[in-house]
C-alpha cells in the first residue's frame, strides 16, 4: 500500500523521539531551557528530537531526496558557550538510539548531532515529498510539565499524505470536558494517520491500534471546544463570544500543542479554536500532523474564512486569521459564529 514503509518509519521516529522527550522532561534541568531569538523556549529535548527523528527517517527510508522541513536549526548550538548543552543533546540522542538496540552504528558525535539538526533545513514547498516536523510541539507545555506532540507529517505535491502525533502526557481515555475521570490513569498516545486509510490511536508502550473517529454531535449546545492554553496564541475572549453565541455550555478545555488535534479525533471534544492576535503567521509544523490526524477520523479543518488549509507555500500557512477544527454537520454553525464574532471585534475598534 501507499506510504506503508514511510508511516512505519513516521511510527518509529516519533515513538524514539517521544522517549528522549519522557526522560528529559522527567528531570528538567533550568540550564536545559533556552531562549531564542523570537524569546520562545527551546531545550534540549527539542534539538534532540529533531536529531533523533531525522536520524531514524534517513536510516529507515535511505532515499537519495530526504527533505525535512523542521522547526529547529543548530545555529545556537554551534555559538560559544554551547558546548555544554550540545554534549548533552549528543548524550541523550545516543542513550536514545542505544536503548532502542536497532541501530548497529558506532556513537554519533557531536557534529552528527549537529548535521541530523540541520538537516531540517528544507523550505517544502508544491513539488515532490518533503518531511513536516515539529520536534516538540507545545514547548512552554513541556516545561511546564504538561501537554506536549511530537509532529511529524509527510507532504507529497504539497498535499499531507500521512501524519503522526506521539503525546506522550495524553490519557488514553477521553479528556473532554464531558470526561468523567479525575486522575489520569495511563498516559501516552501515539496517533497516526495516512490519505484515505483513517485513524489510529495506539499507546505509546506500543498496544494494538484502535481506529478513532471525531464525535458525531449535530447540537453546538453539546459541543465542548478545546482551544490553547496560553493566552498569548489565541485570543480566549473571542473563543468565548464565539461558544456563547454557539450555545455552548461546557467551560473550554485548554491544552498545549497538536495534542488538541488528537484528542479531537477521537471525539474527547467536538470544537478546537485557534484564533492567534494579529499578525502572527502560521507554520506548517504547527499543523501537518495535526491536520491529517483530524481529517482522517471524519474532521474537517479550515481557516477563519473557511477556507481550506494549504500546505504548499513553503514554511507558513497563508490563511485568514486563524483555525477552526470539527466535525462536518457542525462547521457551518461554527464558521458563521466566528464570522460573526470577528465582525463584531473588528467594528469596536
Ligand atoms: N504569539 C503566538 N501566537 C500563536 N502561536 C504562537 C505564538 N507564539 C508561538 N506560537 C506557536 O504556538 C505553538 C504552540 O501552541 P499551542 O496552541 O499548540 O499550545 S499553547 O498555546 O502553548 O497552549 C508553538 O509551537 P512550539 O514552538 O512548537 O511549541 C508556536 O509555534
Ligand atoms: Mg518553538
Ligand atoms: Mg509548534
Ligand atoms: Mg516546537
Amino acid at each position: 500500500m501507499a506510504y506503508d514503509k514511510e508511516l512505519a518509519a513516521a511510527k518509529k521516529a516519533a515513538s524514539l523521539a517521544a522517549r528522549l522527550c519522557q526522560k528529559v522532561q522527567k528531570a528538567l534541568l533550568e540550564s536545559d531551557v533556552q531562549s531564542k531569538s523570537d524569546k520562545t523556549p527551546v531545550t534540549v529535548a527539542d534539538y534532540g528530537s529533531q536529531a533523533i527523528v531525522s536520524f531514524v527517517l534517513e536510516r529507515e527510508l535511505s532515499s537519495e531526496t530526504f527533505s525535512l522541513v523542521a522547526e529547529e536549526d543548530s545555529g545556537d548550538l554551534r555559538k560559544e558557550g554551547a558546548q555544554e548543552t550540545l554534549e548533552r543533546i549528543t548524550k541523550l540522542v545516543n542513550d536514545t538510539l542505544a536503548s532502542d538496540g536497532t541501530y548497529n552504528v558506532s556513537p554519533l558525535s557531536s557534529e552528527d548531532v549537529l548535521v541530523a539538526i540541520d538537516s531540517g533545513k528544507s523550505e517544502g514547498g508544491s513539488r515532490g515529498r518533503h518531511w513536516v516536523l515539529d520536534p516538540i510541539d507545545g514547548t512552554k507545555g513541556f516545561v511546564r510539565g504538561d501537554q506536549y506532540a511530537i509532529a511529524l507529517a509527510l507532504l507529497d505535491e504539497g498535499k499531507v499524505a500521512l501524519g503522526v502525533l506521539a503525546c506522550p502526557n495524553l490519557p488514553l481515555s477521553s479528556i473532554g470536558s464531558n470526561s468523567q475521570h479525575s486522575s489520569p490513569d495511563k498516559v501516552g498516545c501515539l496517533f497516526s494517520a495516512k490519505v484515505g486509510a483513517g485513524t489510529d490511536m495506539q499507546s505509546l508502550g506500543g498496544s494494538p491500534p484502535i481506529k478513532v473517529h471525531v464525535s458525531a454531535t449535530e447540537n453546538p449546545e453539546e459541543a465542548s471546544f478545546f482551544e490553547s492554553f496560553e493566552a498569548a496564541h489565541s485570543m480566549h475572549d473571542l473563543s468565548s463570544s464565539i461558544a456563547k453565541k454557539l450555545g455552548v455550555k461546557a467551560p473550554p478545555v485548554r491544552i498545549d500543542s497538536q495534542a488538541k488535534y488528537g484528542a479531537l479525533s477521537r471525539g474527547d471534544g467536538a470544537i478546537y479554536l485557534r484564533l492567534p492576535h494579529e499578525g502572527y503567521r502560521e507554520k506548517i509544523w504547527d499543523h501537518a500532523a495535526g491536520y491529517i490526524v483530524v481529517t482522517e477520523a471524519g474532521g474537517v479543518v479550515t481557516d477563519a474564512a473557511g477556507n481550506p488549509l494549504d500546505f504548499s507555500q513553503g514554511k507558513y500557512l497563508d490563511l485568514d486569521t486563524g483555525i477552526i477544527v470539527t466535525n462536518q454537520k457542525l462547521m457551518p454553525s461554527v464558521l458563521k459564529a466566528v464570522r460573526e464574532s470577528l465582525d463584531e471585534k473588528a467594528s469596536a475598534l
